[in-house]
């Protein structure tokens, strides 16, 4: 089944994710062929938690810290946040990565941590645009991967990687489809049977050509999926494909 996830990053109160998922839900009733997963900030995890528990929508966190508990300030465990209903982590996105110096172990730590925990982990991987320009692309998403992945084995079914070409994330300017199944091609190539998520400005009038990709599995949609109306339409983009 595809999935097709919403990326809040650091957007909406407590009080919004509320208005939020009063809406979608009523959007997203009829959805059956498509699995849907919310990831609003850890401030709105417990009150999307509760909205969410007997529903389809699946809850997502956007980080997790690898240790079970301690003198860490500031960071989340996986158990805090399994305890609020949360079943699928984004780990490594570029904008931890880049923005706030989150090295390949760390996400290789936070990747075991919850395949540990028995929570599913998005590992986000991606080339910067001079990589692209280099022609570096694939040989920066194997690294990536390799990294990130290291010690690990029999996969399948277990995580799903997203392919975020940094240049495309909040642009305006996607990768083309058939890059993007490029990309995932050589991921499946390299991973075996894992679900391939695409991210980088998809919108209502995209989603669909990404889907139709034979190896896009699912979107990670980040500004279009901070409007319940367009989030839905994505959804429901997928539940034809
Ligand atoms: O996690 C989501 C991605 O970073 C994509 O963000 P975007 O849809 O705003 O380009």
């Amino acid at each position: 089944m595809k999935l097709i996830a919403g990326n809040w990053k650091m957007n909406k109160t407590p009080s919004q994710t509320r208005e939020y998922i009063t809406k979608f839900l009523e959007l997203v009733r009829d959805v059956k062929n498509t699995e849907i997963l919310l990831c609003p900030p850890f401030t709105s995890l417990c009150v999307a938690g509760e909205m969410l528990k007997d529903s389809h929508i699946k809850l997502g966190a956007q980080n997790c810290h690898y240790e079970e508990k301690g003198a860490f300030t500031g960071e989340i465990s996986l158990s805090m946040l399994k305890e609020l209903g949360v079943s699928y982590v984004i780990v490594g996105h570029s904008e931890r990565r880049w923005l706030f110096g989150e090295t390949d172990e760390m996400i290789n730590k936070k990747v075991i941590a919850c395949l540990e925990k028995g929570l599913r982990p998005i590992l986000c991987v991606g080339e910067k645009i001079e990589d692209r320009n280099a022609g570096m692309t694939l040989k920066v998403v194997e690294s990536q991967l390799k990294l990130g992945l290291s010690g690990l084995e029999d996969l399948a079914g277990k995580i799903d990687i997203a392919y975020e070409p940094i240049w495309a994330i909040g642009t305006g300017t996607p990768a083309t489809p058939e890059d993007a199944q490029f990309v995932h091609r050589f991921i499946k190539e390299f991973l075996g049977d894992v679900r391939v998520l695409y991210g980088g400005s998809v919108s209502p009038k995209n989603a669909k050509d990404f889907l139709s990709m034979p190896d896009v599995d699912g979107l990670l949609v980040g500004t279009a999926s901070l409007d319940p109306e367009s989030f839905a339409q994505i959804v429901k983009a997928s539940e034809g494909e």
